[in-house]
């Protein structure tokens, strides 16, 4: 049990104008016997009524994996820093966005180092957690330096039977990162080349994301710790169904200027505003919703996954012509007549899609030069996303993060469930195509 009394204390980073929001500390004398957890060598970390230093923790996911699964590993580990925050200040370092496979634009070069503030906004995500960017990190750091990196991986041995656990172990594979002359540990630390860590070992985890709580506390001192391939860590009981997973969720909203700019396009093309259809955004820590608050604009807006998804789920993704057969019964049943298409299918699928209708009008989110330039494919992506989620009826892929996002964001706004949670069937699968599973917001 801790004895510590908290006073709140607003920490400035000299480096940045954010401010950001901490616990301080005072210990009493009972609280003493602690304290060797937080020793280096013999001299103390901290001495009585003085605030703690915080800590930093930083993630990267497996590079294979998409934009949408690494926000729902953001969730995990933003709650896994909350907890840490329960007992001592921790900071969460916000990974740079950077060679994703599904950004493919080629004339926008490498699409690396992209900071956080372009996708989300950051005063939004520092009211649940402590957050920063990496290049700030560096800046309060004042080396490019991590101090410890642990590379999660499975258990040589298999799973075996479900029990929480996390062991130092060999790696299995050959790992990412080696050690230099100097004994500096050098690896892909998000395509910054200068950056090494002082320490790498590999960690076998079968664990719950929060459960790394008392490791990150007791079992090392390092300022930073790095988890990599931290998507291996579970949600466990702050999961969809679970009031921490939405506050965390909540807390993640797109940027403000993406924001806008699906907002004009769905007020030009679409006859569609917060106002009208009853989808105002307030401040997230204020604002609850119920299923059916939000009406949405007047379209139908589907999420028709292309490319790659055709061989990763080709049974569950229907030809195009399908495709319109199923939109054309939506439009009857909500008596739309626009029709909102996020896709990341090539050109010439897209018109053969428009094709199939004749009375309907069909749109698209096409980026000036600009826009793309500066928001680049995830950018896109998340006004897609954005135009998707304000509208009367919704239509996704089969299990595609990038439609449970939109899911999600339509729970916030307060959709009927029912306007929310389609998806378009295979062209074989008939009455066996069961609708995506309902996350219900809880507040
Ligand atoms: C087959 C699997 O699919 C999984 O994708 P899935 O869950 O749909 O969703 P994501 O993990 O987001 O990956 C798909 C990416 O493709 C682009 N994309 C997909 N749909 C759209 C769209 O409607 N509009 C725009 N602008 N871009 C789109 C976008 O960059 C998005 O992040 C992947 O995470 C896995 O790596 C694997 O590829």
């Amino acid at each position: 049990m801790s004895g510590w009394t908290s006073c709140e204390l607003f920490y400035s980073l000299m480096f940045t104008s954010l401010v950001i929001f901490f616990k301080c500390y005072t210990i009493s004398a009972d609280d003493t016997a602690d304290m060797d957890v937080f020793q280096t060598g013999s001299q103390p970390q901290l001495q009585f009524g003085q605030a703690k230093e915080p800590r930093y923790l930083l993630y990267d996911v497996n590079p294979g994996e998409g934009f949408n699964l690494r926000r729902d590993v953001y969730i995990r580990v933003a709650n896994l820093v909350k907890v840490l925050n329960e007992d001592e200040p921790w900071i969460l370092v916000l990974p740079p966005w950077g060679r994703l496979y599904h950004w493919q634009t080629r004339e926008l070069g490498a699409q690396i180092k992209i900071p956080w503030s372009v996708f989300f906004d950051l005063e939004s995500l520092r009211k649940h957690i402590p957050v920063i960017e990496f290049e700030d990190y560096l800046k309060v750091i004042g080396k490019p330096v991590i101090g410890e990196v642990y590379y999660l991986q499975g258990y040589r041995e298999g799973w075996g039977k479900w029990e929480e656990k996390m062991d130092i172990r060999e790696c299995n594979d050959k790992p990412r990162y080696e050690q230099d002359e100097n004994g500096k540990w050098k690896g892909p630390f998000f395509y910054y080349d200068d950056i090494y860590a002082e320490k790498f070992a590999c960690m076998s985890a079968q664990s719950y994301a929060v459960s790394m709580k008392p490791f990150l506390m007791k079992n090392t001192t390092a300022r930073s710790v790095f988890l990599d391939r931290a998507e291996a860590l579970i949600h466990g009981t702050f999961s969809e169904w679970s009031a921490e997973f939405w506050t965390a969720r909540r807390s993640m909203r797109f940027s403000r200027e993406l924001r806008d700019i699906g907002d004009a396009f769905r007020e030009k093309y679409l006859r569609s505003n917060d106002k009208k259809d009853r989808t105002e955004l307030k401040d997230w820590t204020d604002m609850k919703r119920k299923h059916g608050d939000a009406l949405g604009g007047p379209y139908l807006a589907v999420h028709l996954r292309r490319k790659d998804y055709l061989h990763a789920h080709g049974e569950q993704v229907p030809t195009l012509k399908n495709a319109a057969k199923q939109i054309k019964k939506f439009l009857n049943k909500y008596d739309v007549q626009r029709v909102f298409v996020a896709t990341d299918a090539p050109d010439e699928e897209f018109i053969e899609f428009v094709q199939k209708f004749k009375k309907t009008k069909i749109y698209r989110f096409e980026p000036t030069k600009d826009i793309l330039e500066k928001y680049k494919d995830g950018g896109v992506a998340i006004i897609d996303q954005w135009i998707c989620a304000h509208a009367r009826v919704f239509v996704g892929t089969y299990v595609s993060t990038f439609t449970f996002r939109i899911h999600e964001e339509r729970e916030i706004l307060g959709f009927s469930q029912e306007s929310t949670y389609n998806r378009l069937c295979g062209s074989k699968e008939d009455k066996e195509c069961e609708q995506p599973t309902k996350w219900s917001i809880i507040y």
